[in-house]
Parts: C-alpha cells; structure tokens; sequence
C-alpha cells in the first residue's frame, strides 16, 4: 500500500519532517500502488493487550470491527481502556497522567501495552510500557517496541498508527484555559506531523535554559543570544505548523459534507509568532523573534520567564451559523461545535497521513438527540477509520446495532454482547 502523501507546503525546506513517517516526506516507496484506494484505508486495532494498566491486571481483547461500542457502569474501566489505545501515540495519552498514575495500584515494574494493527499488507506489532521505578529511583520513561524491536522513541509509533480523540474533559475547551487549547491544537498538528512533538522538547528546552539564566542572574550576551536564536527558531517551525493546520482543518471544515449537522467553525491564531507567521517568510519571523527575545530580556527577566512566544499562544474559535466566539455557544452548540472539528481533523489526517486515524470518543453519545447521533455513525462510518466509542447505556448506540461490535466492560474484563 502506498500511503498517499501531501506536505505542509509553506515550511521552510529544512525544517520539513526528516523522519521516516507518512506525513509527507520520503516513507513508503515499497509500498503497492495497486491497493491505493479513494478512502484512506483503516489501520485496525484487531488485538489489545494490557499487563498492570489501571484497573486492568492482564487483558487480551480482540476487535473485529471497524466501530466498537465499549459499554458498563461508572468506574468499570471503559475510559481506561481508551487511554491505553491513546498511547500508542507520543505524549502521555488523553489524561496526561503520570506513568506511575497509570500502573495498576500494587503492581511493580509499570505497566505494558501491545497492540497488533491490521494493516493492508500484514500485521504490525507495537509494544510500549512505562514506569517500574524502584526504591525513590524517577519513574522509569516509555519503551516503544515495533515488530519486536525497540525503537528510538514513540514518534516511530506514528508510522503506523494515528490516533485522535475527544473526551468529557474536553467539553470545556473554548471556556477554559488557553493551555488547554494550545495543546489541542497541538495534538491536531502532531497527529498529522509527527515532527512536532520535537519541535516543542526542543522550544520548551531553550525555554527552559534561559528561564534559568534569569533565576541564576545570568548576563552573558552570548549566552542569552545562543539560547533565544534556539528560542527563534523552533517557536517559529512551531508556529508556521500551528499555522498551516489551522489553513489545512480550515479547508477542510469547508468541504465538509455534515456542515449542518455539526456547525462549520471558524478557526483563527492568536500570538506574537503565529500572527507574524501569517504575514511574513519564516526566515524574517524567525529574525524578528529573536530580536523581539533580546529586546525583552528584561522584562522577561522581571518575569523570570518569556511573556511571549509559541508558549502563550491560543486557538480561537467561532461558531460561524451564529456568528459568535464557540465560547458564548450553548453546551451542546460547543460539543457539536468540537466534534465537527474533530471530523474534519479526522479526514485531513486520511488525506494527508494516508491512513484513517483511529478515533477514541468517550461518552460521545450521551449529548446528541437521536438524529444527531444517528448522523454521526453514519458519518464515523464514511469515514472508514476505526472508532472506539464508550457509553453507560448500549441503548444510546441503537443507530449502529448492525455496524459495530458490542463489548461490555466490568471490573477490568470485557465480554461480547449482542447490541439492542
Ligand atoms: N492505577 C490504577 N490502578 C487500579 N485502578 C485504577 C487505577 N487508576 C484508576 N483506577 C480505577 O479504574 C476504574 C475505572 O475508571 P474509568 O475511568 O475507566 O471508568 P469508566 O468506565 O470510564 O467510568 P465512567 O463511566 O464513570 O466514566 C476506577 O474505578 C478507578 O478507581
């Protein structure tokens, strides 16, 4: 299968993904051109397995289905279970927890997670894991192992599987912290460029190294000035992909079929970089922020840290039908508002990635009336990549009774069950 590639256009060539990804750069010439298809094709998850994960001691699950529905009661697991499929990516998965937070309570060694993908052409096996600290040591950091061997980092994870998701903590997105939304807008870049996630170590490094200068009451200029041209430079690769996201999700809310369904929203940047951005070749941003760093050293240094840059940036959103910011929209406005963004996230990854993303929608079906969640199976569906949904009820996923397998969840167990 030939992935089917695009690049973000407007980044300066040298700072283009390098990696061996399918986001737009050189992967995949062995790959069979006959398979290549109008949909991107679905990388399914067709066998789980978690060793010490949360409230799961040993599990071993198998999917066979392109929608699986994970029903049960409150605390019986089904979140847990999305947050495992959630690290098959790099970061640390739709909480954020610490590793020592996602070992089952009174296991040693952390916890293992492995997942077999059903790939067109054959079985791909990702392994990963975390934690094991011993003795007061620091928590032991992630293991991510392809095939059976291991692998520099979890960016490799994302050659073979992309994964995105909405979850209830998420319902206050355009009213809460801008951080919240930075690190949105964050993932929708990262799982379409997994270059990203090393831009940021490298920015919140330098960050961080000036920070301390000004803790250390540091003033050598040629030290201040080798740290904030770093600073320059990758806050400027972090912005321009901020940017061409937003340019890219933008077009894509705008062929999106379900406008009406899930309103159509309007997506703007706001911050010193991702507005110069917009306007300027990457070359005189970059140039123009390093200036700006060195002209605010001490401002910043009153601070004790930069007040501007990537770091403060924010998401705006707005709700085009009603024409006003999705933070002044009702509850069920915002959440159709994120689902449609989430959609044609999901599509751009397809396009761009040359794979369906596997989507992880928890508690998706409790705000939508029946039409809507009908409308968003049929939707999930078209879309053609793998859904994990999760409910209290299986009655709320009546719509898709005859697409989708149904799991029940208790105390850390799954079992099949026919849908109503
Ligand atoms: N490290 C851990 N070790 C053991 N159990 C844990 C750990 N972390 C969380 N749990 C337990 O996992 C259980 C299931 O949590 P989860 O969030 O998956 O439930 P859920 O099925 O999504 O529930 P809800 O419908 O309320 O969202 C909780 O009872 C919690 O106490």
């Amino acid at each position: 299968m030939r992935a089917r590639r695009r690049s973000f256009t407007t980044w300066p060539t040298s700072r283009r993904c390098t990696c061996s990804c399918p986001c737009g750069c050189d992967r995949s010439a062995a790959r069979d051109p006959a398979t290549v298809t109008d949909k991107p094709p679905q990388i399914r998850i067709g066998k789980l397995t978690l060793t010490n994960f949360r409230n799961y001691a040993a599990l071993t699950a198998r999917f066979d289905n392109g929608a699986v529905v994970l029903t049960g009661e409150n605390g019986a697991g089904k979140t847990n279970l999305l947050e495992a499929i959630s690290l098959f990516t790099p970061g640390r998965g739709l909480r954020r927890a610490t590793y020592g937070d996602m070992t089952r309570e009174g296991a040693a060694g952390g916890f293992a997670l492995h997942a077999k993908l059903d790939w067109p052409d054959g079985p791909v096996e990702i392994g990963t894991g975390a934690g094991g600290a011993e003795n007061g040591e620091a928590e032991a950091g992630r293991r991510v192992r392809i095939n059976g061997a291991p692998a520099r980092s979890a960016d490799a994870m994302q050659e073979w599987l992309r994964v995105m998701w909405l979850t209830p903590a998420m319902d206050g997105l355009f009213t809460g912290p801008t951080a919240d939304r930075r690190r949105f807008l964050d993932r929708l870049v990262l799982t379409i460029d997994p270059a990203h996630g090393r831009r940021a170590l490298a920015y919140e490094k330098a960050m961080r190294g000036r920070n301390r200068l000004f803790a250390e009451n540091a003033r050598d200029r040629t030290w201040f000035a080798a740290i904030e041209a770093q600073m320059a430079e990758t806050g400027t690769a972090i912005a321009a992909a901020r940017a061409e996201m937003a340019r890219l999700l933008s077009a894509m809310i705008e062929r999106a079929p379900d406008g009406d369904i899930f309103p159509r929203a309007d997506l703007a940047l706001s911050g010193f970089v991702e507005e110069m951005v917009a306007n300027l070749p990457a070359i005189e941003v970059e140039e123009r922020f390093r200036d700006r760093l060195a002209a605010e050293r001490e401002r910043d240094r009153a601070a004790g840290r930069a007040l501007e840059g990537p770091h403060r940036a924010d998401l705006m959103v707005r709700h085009r039908p009603k024409n006003m910011p999705a933070a002044l929209s009702s509850t069920g406005e915002q959440k159709a508002l994120l689902v449609g963004i989430v959609l044609s996230h999901a599509r751009l990854t397809g396009e761009m990635a040359g794979i369906a993303p596997v989507l992880l929608l928890d508690e998706i079906a409790a705000h939508f009336d029946h039409r809507r969640r009908a409308a968003l199976f049929d939707i999930l569906h078209d879309l053609n990549g793998q859904v994990f949904m999760t409910g209290t009820e299986p009655e709320l996923f009546s719509a898709i009774a005859d697409r989708a397998q149904f799991v029940s969840v208790s105390g850390g167990t799954l079992t099949a069950h026919t849908p109503v």
